[in-house]
């Protein structure tokens, strides 16, 4: 699904973020990715996403050399990956229902399309109940299902996430890597860049580690 083949990424023309990275990520897997802060996991996701592109070596997306993407192919490109962030990034003024439904209001999708995806979608992370609610009103740990369920309403086959669990505390951080494991069982590819050691030891997927860009260990823990 995802292969990195040699990749370099340098910023600003002398600062190596990544270098001679090389591995493969299959259809279905899930995949944690580690490394200190600065190692270049962010960098690495950024590739995936085609929000950066690579000084070297290529990014090959379900079997596609996602550098030759044309800019009218990218917003199709994006609509089959699914991203969540720390800061989940809602939007404060719109309803839980809102905030999941915005993707499929950009594809321009029928309303009553929209409405069946948005609700299974938050049925799927367990907010259902609370569609009608603002953001504010919910806790650190549901803002953070809502991001999620907005990241999968487009049934993505890829779903990226940048340390999705970091402002939570341990419990919270289980549940949400859960939702995750539900996710790949039904299929979906998943690669989560997490600072969450302990979380990812207990469980036991494959994890790739990054030291100052490069890849230092690859690890099936199943
Ligand atoms: N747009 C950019 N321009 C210049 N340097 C950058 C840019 N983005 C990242 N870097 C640098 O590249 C290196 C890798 O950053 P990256 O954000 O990928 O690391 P990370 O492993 O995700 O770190 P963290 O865990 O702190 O988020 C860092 O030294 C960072 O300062």
């Amino acid at each position: 699904m995802i292969e990195f083949d040699n990749v370099g990424k340098r910023y600003g023309g002398r600062f190596d973020a990544l270098a001679h990275l090389s591995f493969r990520v299959d259809r279905g897997e899930m995949v944690f990715l580690t490394g200190h802060s600065g190692a270049g996991k962010s960098s690495l996701l950024r590739l995936v996403m085609r929000l950066e592109r690579p000084s070297r070596g290529r990014v090959l997306v379900a079997g596609h050399d996602i550098d030759r993407l044309h800019p009218s192919q990218l917003p199709f490109y994006r609509r089959q990956i699914g991203v969540v962030f720390q800061d989940h990034q809602l939007l404060f003024d719109r309803s839980i229902y809102h905030n999941v439904a915005l993707p499929l209001e950009i594809r321009g999708l029928p309303p009553r399309d929209t409405a069946r995806r948005v609700r299974a979608a938050l049925d799927k992370v367990g907010l259902l109940h609370r569609e009608k609610a603002l953001p504010i009103e919910l806790s650190g740990g549901e803002q953070q299902r809502v991001g999620i369920a907005r990241a999968v309403v487009n049934k993505p086959s890829l779903l990226l996430a940048d340390e999705p669990t970091g402002n939570l505390d341990p419990q919270l951080s289980a549940d949400i890597m859960t939702l995750f494991e539900d996710f790949h069982h039904i299929g979906t590819t998943v690669m989560i860049a997490s600072h969450d050691l302990a979380l990812i030891a207990r469980l036991r997927h494959r994890t790739l580690r990054l030291r100052d860009g490069r890849l230092v260990a690859d690890e099936e823990r199943a």
